[in-house]
């Protein structure tokens, strides 16, 4: 029988603590240090704060528990069970930057989050009254009709959008929150009703909550029960944050008065190595000389088992060598780390049924899953956010004016083209023009929005929101919804107005633009994911634009023969070609040029039969169309599925989510 088996109460059984513990934790990355025997625990109704100076390795201790880093050696449990994959789903990360699509407002960035997030078994107003409570206590409900907005565009407040951040990762129930420096960048009365909004939740739902925070007022200093000091990559204080002051007097490093303890602490923790290292040394001399008192034993306050966990928990080798594991703490002594007691017995009011409905899908198949929703849900919900999102940047006023004046510019110039040889030039003019236009309009579209999605999408796929396959289908169908629609406007006008061929090739011609934009919004996606940078991808795609332009067939038609197969790589090349195929071989006939003393026809059925009218068949042979309609359509839908394919595969495989 260990010591500490000997101090179990009859009855009392030894269980796991609850909670977030971690003990020992050594991480490196990229042959740095970033944490070095890290200790500490996060317990139930608890707010912990680690606090430290810049670089001080507060964001890799977040990282760590949450299960983005790896450690190197030490143990994180989360109630007494290692964390892995599955322990993780029960940890939320609110990220230090509030990552949001803009255009949305606040109800539907937090309605989509519900029901993505939530599990597919609990019905959708469920899953809405939720999410609207949860906005309610984060004191959220007044702005639910504000638009996120950006730097460009305005909207939710910094404290406002810090609190839509955090609803968003609390709208799941989890056990564990992480936050990463909430209160960065809020004025003091923002940042102190946020902590406090923060405080009551975790007392009222028993949360195990975690916070790094960056110098602090006094007032929300003692709003932390758990202080976590870190310097240099190392634990210097694990205990009661009132005991803090104490701790460093007890160290010969006091605090005088007037002074705002956690700028005392940090100014201590950023005075110079000589200073570091004397916290330092002086945190595992304290470990040293509370691992043989017998701590846990004895009836000692809350405060009191907070110091002693640091001191126990820092010495791991001892633990190992077998004197005691942490899950064999009495029973008695666990009783105590355990939950505060709740403020009211009337807490879980009206979110009380909701949140039973969850555990018991948790315990169900929700565990089981590796996605909360089904692939169809996840497609459906994207596809509606994509569409909003996405509306505003295609379908601006600005676009439908530049559409307009286009339609009208083409219409006026080239109006009523006569069917006559001396025009061709022109209508070849005319349908080049068209394509061009409608293959690099979605693909200067498509390389861009990648890039601007990429942090959001970034954020909600590391933690776990949804298939990237839902993501990467919903984002194509919605953008070649919301692209077909203007030329759909501009083809009736300008076709009709140009005089182009007729009924039956309008309609193909109208077919072979909306899968010619589909081939240019495939390609700019392709390109903006192996970019994801607006600038860079800009740069690369005006280079690939001039390449295919170039090997249109407008201004390439005689090429030399050992060069010449490099136009296969243009899908302009394919699209112009099965236009001018509609044009001159539907339609009347294009008269042959009048014969003058200096001009004649170029077609030998003019000027060498009596031809008036140039078969379709010469014109399809002069310009080298060689292939039927179909041949020049098919490769389109190769450049299609290429492109698809390659976007998935750069997204999937080489762009981490992390
Ligand atoms: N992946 C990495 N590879 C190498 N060094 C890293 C890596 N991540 C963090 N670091 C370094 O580890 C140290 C701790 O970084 P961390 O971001 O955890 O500090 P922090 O306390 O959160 O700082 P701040 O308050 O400025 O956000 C820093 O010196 C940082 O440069």
């Amino acid at each position: 029988m260990t010591d500490v088996d000997s101090n179990l109460d009859p009855g009392e059984t030894a269980k796991a603590p609850e909670g977030l513990v971690f003990r020992n934790v050594i991480v490196h990355a990229n042959g740095t240090s970033l944490l070095n025997s890290v200790c500490g625990a996060a317990l139930p109704g608890h707010l912990l704060a680690v606090m430290g100076p810049s670089g001080s390795g507060k964001t890799s201790l977040l990282n760590t528990l949450s299960g983005r880093l790896s450690i190197d050696s030490g143990e994180v449990t989360l109630n007494g069970i290692p964390v892995d994959r599955r322990i993780k789903r029960k940890i939320c990360y609110v990220l230090q930057n509030d990552i949001f699509f803009s255009n949305l407002t606040l109800k539907e960035t937090l309605s989509f989050t519900a029901i993505l997030r939530l599990p597919e078994e609990m019905p959708q107003e469920d899953k809405l009254d939720k999410m609207m409570t949860l906005a309610k206590e984060l004191g959220l409900q007044r702005c639910m009709d504000t638009t996120m907005g950006d730097t460009f565009c305005p909207g939710l407040s910094g404290g406002e959008k810090k609190r839509a951040n955090i609803a968003c990762e609390l709208i799941t129930d989890p056990d564990v929150i992480l936050l990463d420096e909430p209160t960065s960048g809020l004025d003091y009365g923002t940042a102190f009703s946020l902590i406090q909004t923060l405080k009551t939740y975790t007392e009222h739902h028993q949360k195990t909550v975690v916070t790094t925070i960056h110098q602090p007022s006094s007032q929300i200093f003692f709003q932390f029960d758990t202080l976590l000091l870190m310097c240099a990559g190392h634990s210097v204080y694990y205990g009661n944050t009132r005991d803090v002051v104490d701790y460093f007097a007890s160290i010969e490093l006091p605090m005088t008065s007037h002074y705002n303890p956690a700028d005392f602490i940090l100014e201590k923790l950023k005075s110079g190595p000589e200073i570091q290292e004397k916290i330092i040394k002086a945190s595992y001399e304290k470990r040293k000389v509370l691992k043989n008192t017998d701590m846990l034993t004895h009836d000692n306050s809350l405060e009191e088992i907070h110091k002693d966990f640091s001191a126990v928990m820092g010495e791991e080798r001892d633990l190992d060598q077998g004197k005691w594991k942490w899950r064999e703490i009495p029973g008695k002594v666990l009783n105590k780390l355990k939950r505060k007691p709740k403020p009211s017995d009337t807490v879980e009011e009206d979110t009380g049924s909701i949140h039973m409905s969850l555990l018991d899908l948790e315990n169900t198949t929700f565990s089981r899953r590796k996605w909360p929703t089904k692939f169809i849900t996840q497609y459906k919900q994207l596809t509606l956010r994509t569409f909003r999102q996405s509306k505003i940047r295609i379908m601006n006023k600005f676009k439908l004016i530049e559409t307009v004046f286009l339609t009208v510019l083409l219409s006026l110039i080239w109006f009523q083209l006569p069917r006559i040889e001396e025009t061709l030039r022109d209508r070849m003019g005319v349908l080049f023009y068209i394509s061009m236009h409608w293959g690099f309009t979605p693909l200067f579209d498509a390389v861009i929005s990648f890039p601007m999605e990429k942090l959001v999408i970034n954020k909600e796929r590391a933690a776990g929101w949804y298939r990237l396959s839902a993501y990467y289908l919903a984002k194509i169908t919605t953008e070649i919804t919301l692209i077909i629609v203007q030329p759909i406007f501009f083809l009736t006008i300008v076709y009709w107005s140009v005089g182009l061929s007729g009924p039956g090739p309008f309609f193909a011609t109208m077919g072979t633009i909306f899968v010619h934009s589909f081939v240019g919004q495939t390609m700019g996606l392709f390109l903006g994911i192996l970019c994801m940078d607006m600038r860079r991808g800009i740069s690369i795609a005006t280079v690939v634009i001039m390449f295919i332009m170039l090997l249109g067939g407008f201004y390439t038609r005689n090429m030399p023969v050992w060069i010449s197969w490099i136009k296969y790589f243009s899908f302009l090349h394919y699209t112009f070609h099965a236009l001018l195929y509609l044009e001159f071989s539907g339609g009347s006939p294009i008269q042959c040029a009048a014969e003058t003393g200096t001009t004649s026809s170029n077609f030998p059925s003019c000027f060498e039969g009596n031809n008036t009218r140039i078969p379709a068949q010469d014109l399809l042979q002069f310009y080298r169309i060689d292939l039927s309609y179909w041949g020049y359509f098919m490769p389109l839908f190769v450049f299609i599925s290429l492109f698809l394919l390659l976007g998935y595969v750069q997204l999937r495989f080489f762009q981490k989510s992390k």
